[in-house]
């Protein structure tokens, strides 16, 4: 699966915490990552991350042409609801293309873990029958 890690900064501790905590589930799969969330999970949870843009120059806006493309499978995203963020119209897109294109996301820890344990036990094998389908389409 591929799944997309993006933390604000008042968040970025908490996902390197979960990084490390799930490392042996997430080990298993493509991660994709917003640029400097990606530099610090790749650096302090030691896992491999294909790194956007940093959210602010526009990396929510990449992965979130990857979700417009059927390329992302879920989204784990560590919100800071306290601080106002420069690019917010960016974060609202990529919340609205989940839900345009049903990608299961999280926006804080609690629901990232009941995802990333579904995703251990193969709760999200549907997103390789829509992707098959897709495919088999074009
Ligand atoms: O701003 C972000 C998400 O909206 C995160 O970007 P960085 O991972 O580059 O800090």
């Amino acid at each position: 699966m591929n799944i997309a890690l993006i933390a604000h900064d008042e968040k970025k501790k908490d996902i390197i915490q979960f990084a490390v905590a799930y490392h042996h589930i997430l080990k298993g799969h493509t991660l994709f990552a917003t640029g400097t969330t990606g530099k610090r999970i790749s650096e302090e949870a030691d896992l491999t991350i294909h790194r956007f843009k940093s959210g602010p120059l526009g990396g929510d806006q990449q992965i979130g042409a990857k979700i417009a493309e059927d390329e992302m499978d879920m989204v784990l995203f560590f919100r800071d609801p306290l601080t106002a963020q420069p690019h917010e119209p960016d974060i609202t897109a990529l919340i609205r293309l989940c839900d345009v294109y049903q990608i299961p996301l999280a926006t804080n820890m609690a629901g990232a873990e009941i995802l990333v344990r579904a995703l251990d036990r193969g709760d999200l094998a549907w997103r390789s029958i829509v992707k098959d389908k897709k495919n088999n389409q074009e």
